[in-house]
């Protein structure tokens, strides 16, 4: 369940009058999804998605809020946020941050086969040369130094061997984000998050990438790393699936061609993008923020992926 804050018709007929969409007429909590409260909410004009924010505060959803507007007034495929009568796109609700931004068609695709991964490489590339000229900046929150922060808090839990592993991989990555060639990877905003449940297709088309709430400035090749690292293996095993990475990377590169620096980085890059949520999975296992409500996702299933890609060399990235 994941309405933490309710809000019925009655609750938003008269805080809706700021918005350009006329009068509601239905509103319907989302049971999916473990951040925030997230309603789907009919009004007059359409189909929207209502989101209370329970975590990010008014001075850190802008970055985010901005960023979609952005990329879907370029025709990225992503929900576009409503502005109020003022242009501001977080108002609250309830005394907590709330956005409105409009409805994707479709679902899930939780069994991606080549197309839907050539649909997702195009997009991604599409998005990241679209979000070049973006001003808002912020790091990735998720990105090395918080690795840095996090290796101390979860090492105490962990048995020798994956002790081991962490150590080892952590003075792997310091040692590549420091080399020459990760610092001629181009740089802008990325998702890092952009994980199966956090795109819709209706049939096989892609109608949009959502919960951008990962997102930061980071090496595109990173975003690309993560993607293909829940998209195109074997959810048992961690393996690459040759078929579904060449769909997805022979689409990125159609639109955005991948660099030299690119192609050399890309091993390393995809032991990050694993080192990345096997950290935050055990972070979360490990260390609950108070009020935690749901199991957290189980983080061997990143270290086997880690020692996947440390053991087998995937596909060239072109
Ligand atoms: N713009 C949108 N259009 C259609 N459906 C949406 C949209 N935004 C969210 N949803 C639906 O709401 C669900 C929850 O959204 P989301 O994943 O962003 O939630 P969350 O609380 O931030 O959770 P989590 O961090 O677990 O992903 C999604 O799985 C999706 O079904
Ligand atoms: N995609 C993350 C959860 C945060 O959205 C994970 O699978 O660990």
């Amino acid at each position: 369940m994941a309405v933490f804050t309710p809000v019925s018709l009655d609750d938003v007929s008269q805080w809706i009058t700021q918005f350009p969409l006329g009068k509601p007429v239905a509103i319907k909590g989302i049971a999916s999804g473990i951040e925030n409260s997230n309603f789907f909410l009919t009004t007059e004009r359409g189909e929207y998605v209502l989101t209370i924010f329970e975590n990010l505060s008014f001075e850190q959803l802008p970055f985010y809020l901005n960023l979609m507007r952005h990329l879907a007034d370029r025709g990225v495929a992503v929900p576009a946020p409503i502005a109020n009568a003022d242009g501001q796109l977080v108002v609250p609700l309830h005394g907590k941050p709330a956005s409105i931004v409009t409805k994707l068609v479709g679902k899930s695709q939780m069994d991606p086969q080549p197309v839907h991964c050539a649909e997702v490489g195009a997009m991604l590339a599409k998005m990241h040369v679209a979000a070049l000229d973006y001003t808002g900046t912020q790091p990735n929150l998720r990105g090395l130094d918080w690795w840095n922060w996090a290796t101390p808090q979860v090492l105490p839990f962990l048995s020798d061997a994956e002790a081991h592993l962490l150590r080892a991989e952590m003075h792997f990555q310091e040692a590549f984000y420091g080399c020459d060639t990760y610092k001629q990877l181009q740089q802008g905003p990325v998702h890092a998050d952009l994980f199966r449940n956090n795109v819709m297709f209706d049939g096989d088309k892609l109608t949009g990438f959502f919960d951008f709430y990962f997102a930061g400035c980071d090496s595109w090749l990173f975003d690309v790393a993560v993607t293909v690292n829940d998209w195109c293996i074997d959810l048992d095993t961690g393996v690459l699936d040759t078929a579904r990475v060449r769909a997805m990377l022979d689409a990125y590169h159609a639109v955005r061609p991948f660099t030299e620096a690119e192609q050399t980085a890309w091993q390393p890059m995809l032991r990050a993008g694993a080192l990345r949520f096997w950290l935050s999975r055990l972070y979360d296992l490990h260390q609950p923020r108070e009020a935690e409500m749901l199991t957290p996702h189980d983080p061997t299933h990143f270290e086997r992926i880690l020692r996947e890609r440390i053991a087998v060399a995937a596909p060239a990235l072109y």
